[in-house]
């Protein structure tokens, strides 16, 4: 185990605005313990890549502090470098070399050579799964294969904390279930911190040990996704209309007795229920009696876009396919198609 004192990661109130008057970051704060996967959850524009150009020293924050296994990032930006592993969106493999070379030339640059180098790119192929490809060139690998390189070039110089910016956007679902696997395996056996941003809420609940969901610049819950989680109260009940309804179907179930925090969005229906299963022949026959036909209801215990919405006023919706995921992989789901 590496001893890093104290926490992987601080970063205090970060503010940073990008001309124009973006104000990508408004007063982000966070903290990463070393061996911990910590997940930064938000949709396109939230401020997870800001956070990590801060947090790997190519962005200045306009106020604010961070530190990374103890360096300050404005006052010691070459120590944090040297302690920083990072995996960016786009890949920094040289495609028309092979995966070998691209991992000697990445440990050349962090000042290794000879055999400690061959020996430490040869224990990389083999773990990422890579040897039998070591010598073709990266243009000829699966994406998959390429992720798994990007990866390793970040672990080359066995960093303390490593940031993968979303690290199985593009894959298939096989290539991502193999790097969730890897990514969890490295935060164990290594205690390296891993940073990682992501827009599926599956990615972040599989994976993160904490998250922080990030919304317009700022954290606005964090914790463990099982915690978070726990602390709604109630079962979810989605509904879904055969038409778009109004505010009169929040006023309906607003008059039920145990159930809360409803929201309309045309055909969706969401609210929270004490006891979701014997709420649902009530909430049917009230409306029912106002005339809206329900197509289909769901009753599900709370998910992690359950916790979005509560922090953010919103339905997560970055994309269709991390949607999709989140509602297979919702615990016990009862559905009941009305
Ligand atoms: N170089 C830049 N110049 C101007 N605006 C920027 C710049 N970089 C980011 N932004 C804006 O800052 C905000 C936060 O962007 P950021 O890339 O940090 O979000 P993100 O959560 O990482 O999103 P994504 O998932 O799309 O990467 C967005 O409104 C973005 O358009």
């Amino acid at each position: 185990m590496r001893d890093i004192p104290g926490p992987a990661v601080v970063a205090e109130a970060l503010v940073k605005t990008y001309p124009g008057d973006v104000r990508a970051l408004d007063g982000l704060s966070l903290t990463v313990q070393p061996g911990e996967v910590f997940g930064l959850l938000g949709p396109n524009g939230a401020g997870k890549s800001t956070t990590i150009k801060i947090l790997t020293t190519l962005a200045r924050p306009d106020a604010g502090t961070a530190t990374v296994a103890g360096f300050d990032v404005l006052r010691e930006p070459d120590r944090v470098r040297r302690v920083i592993g990072v995996v960016a969106q786009r890949s920094g493999a040289d495609p028309a070399a092979t995966g070998r070379d691209n991992l000697m030339l990445q440990g050349r640059l962090y000042g290794l050579s000879g055999v400690p180098l061959k020996r430490r790119v040869a224990e990389l192929l083999d773990r990422f799964g890579l040897t039998d490809a070591a010598g073709r060139a990266v243009k000829t690998y699966s994406g998959g294969m390429q992720r798994r390189l990007d990866v390793a070039l970040g672990l080359v110089h066995r960093p303390q904390v490593l940031f993968l910016d979303e690290p199985t956007t593009g894959l298939d679902p096989e290539a991502r279930a193999a790097m969730w696997t890897e990514i969890a395996r490295l935060a164990a056996d290594d205690a390296l911190a891993v940073v990682l941003t992501t827009h599926y809420l599956d990615e972040a609940d599989r994976l993160a040990a904490r998250l922080a969901i990030v919304d317009a610049g700022r954290v606005v819950a964090d914790g463990a996704p099982e915690t978070l989680k726990g602390e709604l109260r109630g079962d979810a009940v989605h509904l879904r209309l055969r038409q778009a309804a109004g505010t009169e179907v929040a006023t309906v179930l607003g008059g039920l007795p145990g159930v809360r925090e409803i929201t309309v969005d045309g055909v969706t229906v969401s609210a929270r229920a004490d006891d979701g299963a014997a709420a649902v022949p009530g909430i049917l026959a009230a409306l029912d009696r106002a005339g809206v036909p329900v197509a289909s209801v769901t009753v599900a215990r709370p998910s992690l876009d359950d916790v979005y919405l509560r922090y953010t006023g919103r339905r997560f919706n970055a994309d269709k396919t991390a949607d999709k995921t989140a509602e297979k992989t919702a615990a016990n789901t009862l559905e009941v198609v009305a």
